[in-house]
């Protein structure tokens, strides 16, 4: 039995449709109130519901209201308008979510929209940290770093589109996340509005032992804590003439996989470090991939550094198959996806009736294989819908002392009306996948966020820990007014 859709909920507010924008308009004036129909009906979705969207069919509730404040201080008065009067907020910078976060499950809801606060703020190359508002891209603040020889190191195939405030929100990490971390390794300080209106800044130190970290009650709180207005992140020279791209091919996926957590273990730390099964293989690296398992790794760094990671590998993967750097490195070009990729997508959509969607998990190292193969055996034997698959692979792209992610990649044909699309193909496939990394006591989410639709499970992620969640719930949004249905469920 897979779980239903999260329901819609209405309203909690005192105040009508009409009496919520006017209430706004008041508080920001029109220009930062939006109430276009079309407008209005894309924020209630995110790319959870891609295939409907593209199809124009939107069931949820459709928002009030999208505002776009220009400052923290008028952040703080939509929040307190909506905390006193009970309407739902949904916060959103980038909009490249894919879990259903940006649904807006409550009638009547507050899109706050942070992507006009788009400064940055400063760049301190002595001290090594960037500031920057919500609303900058990545791809911005990298661009601008990198004319100063600098980088933030983080680089999620989204860097184009997702924004600060987003990245921060959903625990983001990027393609070279085993040299630099995820955001929450990068984050040095940051500045957040509570329901309340409160303001609260995390000031920039390199570490302090003053109590429990409280970054982390921000970092991954996707919208339903508080709302991100300002994040500083660490920096990093840039040099990419130092660069050593690596391709290898191997039979076998647990051969690859233990040879990958060798060269973790041993204290290597690549940048990029990607083991694909052969079916993931195949859509990425069709002409050289052979079937087999591919492995993709970079070394990077200060020049000895990236020489001795390079040596490392060598060694590591000695007797395997190598395949051309230039290959890798090519591939590595092409890889980040902006508006153009995500235009063509819905084009392909709507000609084909196939569909790509993604579930990423993480798991100790012990149980990467057996993981793998729960997954490719439940879904061959119990999903019925399997024979309409095009592709079932995985890769791990995240590896740490501990274990590694797997990033299950599913696409099918859709023989079912475009509405019947989620509850027959994508909510079970994610289910099967979530409960196998779940069983294996792994997490069911390594970076994309909970979400709304992985909600079933919070509970059982976090085990006698939900307690401290709930607590912050409670704690920081009493009237429940944040993005209500995301990673917590609706109760
Ligand atoms: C093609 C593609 C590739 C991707 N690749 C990666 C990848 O490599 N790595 C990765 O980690 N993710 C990836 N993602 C997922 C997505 O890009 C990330 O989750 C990203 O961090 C979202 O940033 P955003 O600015 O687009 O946020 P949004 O989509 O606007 O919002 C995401 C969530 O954060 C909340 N939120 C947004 N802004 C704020 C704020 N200011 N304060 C509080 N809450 C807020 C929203 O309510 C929502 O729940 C990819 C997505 C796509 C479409």
């Amino acid at each position: 039995m897979f779980p239903a859709p999260p329901q819609a909920v209405p309203s909690a507010s005192d105040l009508s449709r009409a009496e919520i924008v006017a209430g706004l308009v008041d508080l920001l004036g029109t220009t930062k109130v939006d109430t276009d129909e079309h407008e209005l009906r894309d924020a209630s979705v995110d790319r959870f519901r891609k295939y409907t969207s593209v199809h124009g069919i939107f069931t949820g509730p459709i928002p009030a209201a999208i505002v776009c404040p220009g400052s923290t201080e008028e952040v703080s008065k939509v929040l307190a308008f909506a905390n006193e009067h009970r309407i739902n907020v949904v916060p959103r910078t980038g909009r490249t979510a894919t879990e259903g976060g940006l649904e807006t499950l409550v009638e009547n809801t507050i899109v706050l929209d942070g992507s006009t606060m788009d400064d940055i703020v400063s760049i301190d190359p002595v001290n090594m940290m960037v500031t920057a508002q919500c609303g900058v891209p990545l791809q911005r603040l990298e661009d601008a770093l990198r004319e100063q020889g600098l980088t933030t190191g983080h680089s999620p195939q989204s860097k184009p589109l997702a924004q600060m405030g987003g990245l921060v929100a959903t625990r983001s990490i990027g393609q070279f996340s085993t040299l630099y971390g995820g955001i929450e390794d990068m984050v040095v300080g940051l500045e957040a509005v509570f329901p309340d209106g409160t303001v609260s800044r995390i000031k920039n130190v390199p570490r302090r032992a003053a109590g429990p970290d409280i970054r982390h009650v921000v970092i991954g709180n996707e919208g339903a804590l508080c709302v991100i207005t300002e994040v500083t992140v660490k920096v990093f020279r840039y040099q990419p003439e130092n660069n050593r791209y690596f391709g290898y091919l191997l039979d076998d996926l647990e051969d690859a996989v233990e040879r990958l957590r060798t060269l973790i273990t041993d204290g290597y730390r690549p940048s990029v470090c990607r083991v694909y099964s052969p079916e993931d293989a195949n859509q990425h690296f069709s002409h050289f991939s052979q079937n087999k398992n591919v492995v993709v790794l970079i070394a990077e760094g200060p020049e000895g550094i990236a020489r001795a990671t390079a040596e490392a590998i060598e060694n590591t993967f000695d007797g395997a198959d190598i395949v051309d750097p230039r290959l890798i490195a090519d591939w590595f070009e092409n890889l980040n996806w902006g508006q153009d990729k995500i235009d063509a997508e819905k084009l392909a959509m709507l000609e084909s009736r196939n569909l790509g969607y993604t579930t990423e998990v993480s798991v100790d190292w012990s149980n990467v294989t057996a993981l793998y193969d729960a997954v490719m055996h439940r879904v061959k034997t119990e999903f019925p819908r399997a024979a309409d698959l095009t592709l079932l692979g995985a890769h791990s792209s995240h590896s740490y002392q501990t274990g590694t992610n797997l990033y299950f990649v599913y696409d099918y044909d859709i023989k079912c009306p475009p509405e019947r699309e989620i509850t027959e193909y994508h909510i079970p496939l994610n289910a099967i996948i979530v409960e196998e990394a779940l069983r294996l006591g792994g997490s069911m989410v390594h970076h994309h966020g909970i979400g709304k639709y992985r909600t079933p499970w919070t509970r059982e992620e976090h085990g006698s820990a939900y307690h401290l969640l709930e607590v912050l719930k409670r704690g920081f949004d009493p009237n429940g007014i944040m993005n209500a249905g995301t990673i917590y469920p609706v109760s």
